[in-house]
């Protein structure tokens, strides 16, 4: 008989809970159905990533967890825990400084001055921008740009960080150099993360599990454990053959909808 030890993570303590979640928009002939009886648990700790062809509700499944909109039937439970947001698009304050970006939310929480600066000082040495505070938002690269809307949101001292994908719109390689980065961080400050994604080898990379939606309206079609180790790279064969086969799902279920 073979002894199965307990995976810390997946015995660990539920952080975000969904029972049947379902959401629709408008009413009446105006109703749209985007998520229909989704069930999901996200552990303290764990990196879960959600994909799903386009459309199949996953940034409503992030703004439902944040609490930015309502759930219309089932439950939702994030036992009060804090939520902070990371998006595609870093919005960060042109007028501010990067320092001033950092420190917003702490300032909007009455953090004292000086606790804050040397909070977003510790802040901007962990995205790797220490001497970079000083300047403002158009003089960094995009990818720095996502680094300080990383801090932004670790600022927020939230239990989860919910991310919409935040790499898309950087090139391959800064991309590559944030997941590491990313993947180091969420290690070192024990973060629990939920990052929506299209791009499998992305998911591949960086989940402990690959979760996959249908075609709206969005329903889990399938829970991916990833367990190759890490760091991983996303050139690897381990994480191209396992991004192949996440791949055809996907296509099947995008083909299932099509027909
Ligand atoms: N505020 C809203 N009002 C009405 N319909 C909405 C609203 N937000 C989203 N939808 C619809 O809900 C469905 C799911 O949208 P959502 O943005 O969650 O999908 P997604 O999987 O994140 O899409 P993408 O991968 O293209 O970013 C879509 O049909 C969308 O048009």
């Amino acid at each position: 008989m073979t002894t199965v030890e307990a995976d810390p993570v997946q015995t660990g303590q539920a952080v975000v809970s969904l029972d049947s979640v379902s959401k629709q928009y408008g009413s009446g002939s105006n109703a749209l159905l985007a998520l229909d009886k989704v069930s999901l648990t996200v552990r303290k700790g764990e990196f879960v990533c959600l994909l799903g062809a386009s459309g199949c509700g996953k940034s409503t499944l992030l703004s439902l967890i944040a609490g930015l909109d309502r759930i219309s039937a089932g439950t939702l439970d994030i036992g009060g825990r804090h939520v902070s947001l990371m998006f595609q698009e870093a919005a960060l304050f042109p007028w501010l400084s990067v320092s001033g970006n950092v420190e917003l939310p702490m300032r909007l929480r009455g953090v004292a001055r000086a606790e804050r600066k040397q909070r977003a000082g510790e802040l901007l040495e962990i995205v790797r921008l220490k001497d970079f505070g000083g300047k403002r938002p158009h003089e960094l690269s995009g990818g720095m740009r996502q680094r300080v809307a990383l801090a932004r949101a670790l600022a927020q001292n939230a239990d989860i960080l919910l991310m919409d994908e935040p790499f898309g719109a950087l090139d391959a390689m800064t991309r590559d150099i944030l997941h590491d980065e990313l993947e180091r961080i969420w290690r070192e400050q024990e973060l629990t993360v939920v990052f929506v994604t299209h791009n499998v080898r992305e998911a591949v990379r960086l989940g402990d599990r690959v979760i996959l939606l249908s075609s709206r309206p969005g329903r889990v079609i399938e829970d991916f454990p990833i367990t190759h180790e890490r760091p991983r790279r996303i050139d690897s064969p381990e994480v191209a053959g396992q991004a192949a086969e996440i791949t055809d799902r996907l296509r099947a279920e995008v083909a299932r909808h099509a027909n």
